[in-house]
């Protein structure tokens, strides 16, 4: 399950970002290049733990959420919003902050409308940073959340989306220092 995934994830080179050991992998990073092989595995994977039917739109984060979040859409036909890093100034987009272990800065909702069922799906959950303040606005909005799904996970940083009462599904989790990768859980095993 997932082998092309835990196989290149235990073989990321680390580098620090200030004090915070980053990763770097295909999926996360697009470096050095994406394998469509490993994100039609991981896009598999995704349709067997979620119930697409529901789905109005496949949401994501700019940027590296976009390659798998794309290939979900490309095999269902479910079309895909992007939560952009500019301002589009179109009217009812929505502007939150995000905050992640290394970087903050903005992000903008444009598409979506109360009502909208989606299900999020990003790259990376970490300090759980941007999708606590994604789910925030899209809860004001009155979207309704179906699914959130996050391909890598580390940290516990997910935990505080219980509060909203969000379970993100998190398909491998690992520990991340300052010699690598390890991996710790994926999801489905527990
Ligand atoms: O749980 P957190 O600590 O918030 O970290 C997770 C976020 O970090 C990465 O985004 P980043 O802002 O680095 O942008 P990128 O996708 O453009 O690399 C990743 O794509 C997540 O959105
Ligand atoms: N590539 C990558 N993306 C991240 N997003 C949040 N943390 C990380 C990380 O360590 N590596």
């Amino acid at each position: 399950m997932l082998e092309k995934l835990k196989t290149s994830l235990i073989n990321s080179p680390m580098i620090k970002r200030g004090e915070y050991n980053y990763f770097i992998h295909p999926i996360s990073d697009g470096v050095p290049s994406i394998d469509p092989h490993m994100v039609e595995e991981i896009a598999e994977y995704i349709l067997q733990i979620t119930d697409i039917k529901k789905v109005d739109t496949i949401l994501t984060i700019e940027a590296m959420g976009i390659p798998v979040a794309n290939a979900l859409s490309m095999k269902t036909g479910i079309p895909l919003t992007i939560v952009r890093k500019r301002p589009y100034f179109l009217e009812g987009e929505v502007e939150l902050s995000q905050r992640t272990g290394y970087s903050k800065g903005a992000l903008y909702i444009n598409g979506l409308k109360k009502g909208d069922r989606v299900i999020i799906v990003d790259d990376v959950i970490s300090t759980g940073g941007t999708l606590m303040a994604l789910v925030k606005a899209l809860k004001t909005m009155g979207v309704e959340i179906l699914d959130v799904i996050s391909v890598i996970g580390r940290g516990n940083g997910y935990l505080q989306l219980k509060e909203l009462g969000v379970e993100p599904k998190i398909l491998v989790t690992i520990d991340v220092s300052e010699k690598g990768v390890e991996i710790k859980n994926v999801f489905g095993n527990e």
